[in-house]
């Protein structure tokens, strides 16, 4: 499917987006590892977390729903009633479904095996299978054990203390959910703060865990307790609208109902350097979660340097990022971000190449990008490739462009933003 946006005028009103994909996951997980009826409210139906409901379909996992609210009902019954597969996994486009489900996968005394896209059996697997090998599971893999298809034999796991090179969520909730099926204690120890929202939801489940700096600490052979879910808005999703209404003059925009957990609210730092007119109110918490509306109004952007620990809690935004650098006033730095070549595409090139395309001055560097901004935009034929954040970052650059944007091979949206178009368009856009 191709998408074509022509330039916009001001987006105002309240939305709302769809839920959080890193808490829609970690819902489905724990609901099939806990005992008891857990109902996830607002449950993203993205095609990444129906690809973790498939895969725990296929354990024996029973789901009901979504209900006429949207929610999914997980039916769990303990990590102990999950069985073996049938067939391969297909983890789809998700490596959050792939990573977390091999340390689930590592815990259980079962074969398995876990596929994916050929986006996702290009990415790096090594990170998680390592320390999952090192706790006593068999796993192999093409590429000599670094890249899916990969095949599991787990069970009888010892806890471990691991120090990941990467700050990864997926690599430390892998470590962590093995961990909680293993003997013994497991710890893991990230280079950089990564998001917590496993470190939460296992919390408001029943487990103990303990964070002391960089280190998560738990016990193994906890059993979790079903609980409600109410999932919040996705501020990954939220990032596109903020950018396009801080670029669209005249814009006033509210989007209610976002998760702000401080691991993953860079973005609304970083815009905020930019000189964006952006205020989150109605802060609360739910299901252990920060959560709040963000009221964003249009505003001239300038250009901003960005690394180091700021990195982790804005890295699937940096996409959309590189589109308010191209139309900030001055220079905008992304470094420390080479994780960016291993996501769906290599989102440093891909951006690079489609927001030059359109007429950006931007160029890579090794672990990162740097954009000279403050020229606008010409519309231009940009292409996806394949990879959901660059599809909206590209249209997102074209609602600021003269002339129409088309962007190619653009389904893949549902990936983690189902319903993105329909919500543009009822913002005025064409
Ligand atoms: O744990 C998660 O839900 C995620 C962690 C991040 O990946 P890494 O763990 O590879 O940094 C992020 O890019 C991804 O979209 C979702
Ligand atoms: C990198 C992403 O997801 P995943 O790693 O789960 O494929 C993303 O959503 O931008």
């Amino acid at each position: 499917m191709d998408l074509t946006v022509n330039p916009a005028g001001p987006l105002t009103g309240t939305v709302t987006v769809p839920g959080d994909k890193s808490i829609s996951h970690r819902a489905v997980m724990l609901g099939a590892l806990a005992e008891g009826d857990t109902r996830i409210e607002n449950f993203l139906p993205g095609d990444d977390c129906l690809s973790t409901v498939r895969c725990l379909k296929a354990m024996g996992v029973r789901f009901s729903g979504p209900d006429s609210d949207g929610a999914l009902t997980v039916h769990g019954r303990g990590a102990a009633a999950l069985q073996e597969p049938a067939d391969v996994l297909d983890a789809g486009n998700s490596g959050t479904t792939m990573r977390l489900l091999l340390g689930i996968l590592a815990g259980l005394p079962f074969f398995s095996v876990l596929s994916g896209d050929a986006s996702l059996r290009r990415r790096p697997m090594a990170r998680v299978s390592a320390p999952l090998k090192q706790m006593g599971a068999r796993i192999d893999g093409r590429g000599n054990g670094e890249l899916a298809p990969l095949s599991i034999r787990g069970g009888a796991l010892r806890g471990i203390d691991f120090h990941s090179p990467v700050a990864s969520a997926q690599v430390k909730s892998a470590v962590l959910l093995a961990g909680l099926l293993a003997d013994g204690e497991t710890s893991v120890t990230e280079p950089v703060r990564s998001r917590d929202h496993t470190e939460r939801m296992l919390h408001y489940f029943g487990a103990r865990l303990t964070v002391d700096g960089l280190t998560v600490r738990l016990a193994g052979g906890q059993k979790l307790t079903a609980q409600p879910v109410p999932v919040p808005g996705d501020i990954s999703s939220a990032a596109f609208l903020l950018v396009a209404a801080s670029l669209l003059p005249g814009s006033d925009l509210t989007i209610a109902n976002v998760g702000v957990n401080p691991t993953r609210d860079g973005i609304l730092d970083v815009l905020g350097r930019m000189g964006a007119d952006i205020t989150p109110c109605n802060r609360r918490t739910a299901a252990g979660e920060p959560v709040a509306d963000i009221r964003v109004r249009a505003a001239a952007l300038h250009g901003v340097s960005v690394g180091g620990a700021l990195i982790p809690r804005l890295i699937d935004e940096i996409p959309v990022l590189a589109v308010a650098g191209a139309l900030a006033t001055g220079e905008t730095v992304i470094r420390d971000a080479a994780e960016l070549k291993v996501k769906e595409s290599n989102r440093i090139a891909t951006m690079v190449a489609e927001l030059g395309k359109m007429g950006a001055e931007i160029a890579e560097l090794p672990d990162g990008l740097v954009v000279r901004g403050g020229r606008p935009l010409r519309g231009a034929l940009c292409d996806s490739h394949g990879d959901h954040r660059v599809a909206m970052a590209c249209a997102v650059a074209g609602l600021t462009a003269r002339g129409a944007t088309t962007v190619r091979d653009a389904a893949c949206v549902d990936v983690s933003f189902p319903g993105f178009t329909g919500i543009l368009a009822s913002l005025g856009v064409k």
